[in-house]
């Protein structure tokens, strides 16, 4: 049997004492007759890595594209604490949502044809954010997607390559740099390592790790690899057919899981 839409919520001892950076509730869409999320919430607070755990269709990447205003819920609310944003997000228009996001928020898709243009050169692709954020000056651009690169840890030597021409790995760099290009107050993750090899997989957690820590970046990584969530989150909500069915800190969660479903989830891991 299913836990109450929004499960065990432990009291959680705050990371940080900061008002939260995201705060959604109630979120509900439906696909036709699939529920893809029921009653969702989630709360982000600023410098933590929020991760989203769930197996196949469990509604994680439909709540990151509701995050990044990608998609609109049949109902809730969205609120954001970046200057000039205020009421429910979803009652943007698409221009306002389109400029918040280019602004406010960066992604990593797992699939990179999703967020960069292949045939475009790597620099072109982080310079692209920033024109659209409204960067005019050719010098300003360069270097400022040299320096998005480089903390992305691509190797600059190949920065106007084109994205079709590198590997996985190298791609997911170029996506990183084009996301945290505005330094931005939120970074979604979307299985940004699954299909990597392994190895090439612990190098791009080490980056983003490292991104996290100097730049104490607000994280939401979306991932079905326990393994991914325990190297990076700070929290962790897991999610079972569009519920959430547990949230808490990461070592209570791997530690001492409530929900049946994250005990298996857990012990399947071990
Ligand atoms: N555009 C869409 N049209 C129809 N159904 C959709 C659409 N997007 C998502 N769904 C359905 O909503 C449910 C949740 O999908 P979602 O992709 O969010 O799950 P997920 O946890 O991210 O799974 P995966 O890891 O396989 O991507 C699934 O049943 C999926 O088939």
């Amino acid at each position: 049997m299913d836990a109450p839409a929004q499960g065990p919520t432990r009291d959680l001892p705050r990371l940080m004492s900061a008002a939260p950076i995201l705060s959604m509730t109630g979120i509900n869409r439906r696909f036709g007759t699939v529920v893809a999320l029921q009653d969702v919430s989630a709360t982000v607070y600023p410098g933590e890595v929020l991760g989203i755990v769930g197996e196949s269709g469990s509604g994680k990447s439909t709540l990151l594209r509701m995050m990044n205003l990608e998609d609109s819920p049949d109902s809730g609310d969205y609120r954001l604490a970046i200057p000039g944003s205020a009421g429910n997000l979803f009652d943007l228009d698409r221009y306002a949502r389109r400029m918040l996001c280019a602004r406010h928020i960066g992604i990593v898709y797992q699939n990179p044809h999703l967020g960069l243009l292949m045939e475009n050169s790597s620099s072109g692709n982080v310079a692209e954010r920033l024109l659209i954020a409204g960067e005019r000056r050719f010098s300003v651009l360069r270097s400022r997607a040299r320096e998005a690169l480089d903390a992305s840890e691509f190797p600059l030597e190949r920065m106007d390559a084109r994205p079709v021409e590198l590997s996985g790995g190298m791609q997911q760099r170029v996506q990183l740099a084009k996301a945290i290009a505005l330094e931005p107050a939120l970074l979604l993750l979307d299985e940004p390592t699954t299909g990597l090899d392994v190895s090439v997989q612990a190098l791009v957690l080490d980056t983003l790790k490292r991104l996290q820590r100097d730049r104490a970046i607000t994280m939401v990584l979306v991932s079905h690899d326990l393994g991914v969530i325990r190297t990076m989150a700070d929290r962790v909500m897991v999610m079972r057919k569009g519920r959430v069915v547990e949230e808490g800190l990461a070592d209570q969660i791997f530690q001492d899981p409530q929900h049946p479903y994250t005990q298996a989830l857990v012990h399947a891991k071990l």
